[in-house]
């Protein structure tokens, strides 16, 4: 990891409350999948190619993935990861402590929309709207969580509700019902995805596949692209590491959408790793929030900084252009 990272994540454990800090780090079940999003980069290696007369012009391929709760990690919460993010994309989670036209007003750069579908179409509808009006590009719908994950630290430390003065903003005053409604987990299908298509113009993309048939099956209903990801490991503890499916998919894919590969990334090694393999960018959540309990909007802009730092320092030395035939195992 990154020294700087690991310096906010370490200066994030001592500020924050201990019991949201096991809600931002944990994982589900024994937390298998979660060491291994990270481990998985450190069995592979690059072997950079040479004299090919390129430096590191690459655009920076990393966006803000979709955590909730900011306002857990520092009070500023989602504004001032939005001042942060300078440019790169920042998804929006639907469960944020800001409402998301606050979000997109302190942005700096896009703002997409993650969404859980709601059993009540209704309530869908309207935070469809309510993303449309804010001004956010696109929908994030993620489909990896048909219930909630069971996240072990969360149990024993009886974390169920948020502290007082603290809620999921964009849940407030939805079809009919005053104050903010609960977020429901529940089973969705294609049609779903379906549904949702035609009901907005924004480009619709899919969160937390891992099977090459459903990334097959996503490009048949006309999503704009795909996150390979197990949630952080949040979710099932029995799937492989993200930058494991990936290989698969990108394969299925055949270049059809664009992949973003999500979770355990911590370094601009990392990136160039995923980059490599097939992803067309990658997306981070933990290292944002280690960031901003730490410092606020410094901390989320120095993680970002390192990072894209990093990883022009390595592209540089791959000689400007990364590709899979670079990509070998770690012996
Ligand atoms: C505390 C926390 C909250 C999260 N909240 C959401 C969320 O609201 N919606 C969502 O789609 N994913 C959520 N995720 C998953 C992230 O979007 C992302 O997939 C994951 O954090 C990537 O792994 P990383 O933390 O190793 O970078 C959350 C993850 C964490 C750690
Ligand atoms: C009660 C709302 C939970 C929102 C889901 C947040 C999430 O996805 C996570 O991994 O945590």
């Amino acid at each position: 990891m990154n020294p700087v990272l690991a310096e906010l994540h370490d200066k994030a454990r001592a500020v924050l409350d201990p019991v949201h800090y096991d809600f931002f780090a944990g994982g589900v079940g024994d937390e298998i999948v979660l060491a291994d999003n990270e481990a998985a980069f450190r069995r592979h290696a690059l072997l950079p190619r040479v004299l090919r007369g390129k430096g590191n012009s690459a655009e920076f391929p990393v966006l803000i993935s979709p955590t909730a709760f900011h306002k857990l990690a520092h009070p500023d919460g989602e504004l001032a990861t939005a001042r942060a993010a300078e440019g790169t994309v920042l998804v929006s989670s639907m469960a944020s402590t800001v409402p998301i036209a606050d979000v997109v007003a302190a942005a700096t750069g896009p703002v997409w929309f993650q969404l859980y579908l709601q059993p009540d179409p209704r309530v869908t509808e309207a935070l469809v709207r309510r993303a449309e009006q804010a001004g956010c590009e696109a929908l994030v719908v993620t489909v990896d969580s048909p219930v909630f994950g069971r996240h072990r630290r969360d149990i024993a430390n009886e974390f169920h509700d948020l502290p007082s003065g603290l809620a999921a903003e964009n849940m407030r005053d939805l079809a009919g019902v005053a104050g903010p409604r609960d977020i429901e987990m529940a089973a969705f299908s294609w049609q779903d995805v379906d549904r949702l298509r035609a009901s907005t113009s924004l480009p619709v993309w899919l969160k937390g596949v891992l099977h090459p048939a459903d990334a097959v099956l996503a490009v048949g209903h006309g999503v704009a692209g795909i996150f390979v990801s197990n949630h952080g490991g949040r979710q099932l503890d029995v799937v492989p590491a993200a930058l494991d499916a990936l290989p698969a998919v990108v394969k299925a894919v055949g270049g059809r959408v664009p992949l973003v590969l999500d979770g355990g990334v911590r370094s601009g090694g990392d990136i160039a790793l995923a980059l490599a393999m097939g992803a067309s960018s990658v997306g981070i959540g933990r290292p944002v929030l280690w960031g901003l309990a730490a410092d606020g909007e410094a901390g989320v802009h120095r993680v970002l900084g390192v990072l894209r730092d990093e990883f022009e320092h390595v592209l540089a030395m791959c000689g400007g252009e990364l590709s899979h035939d670079m990509v070998v195992a770690r012996c």
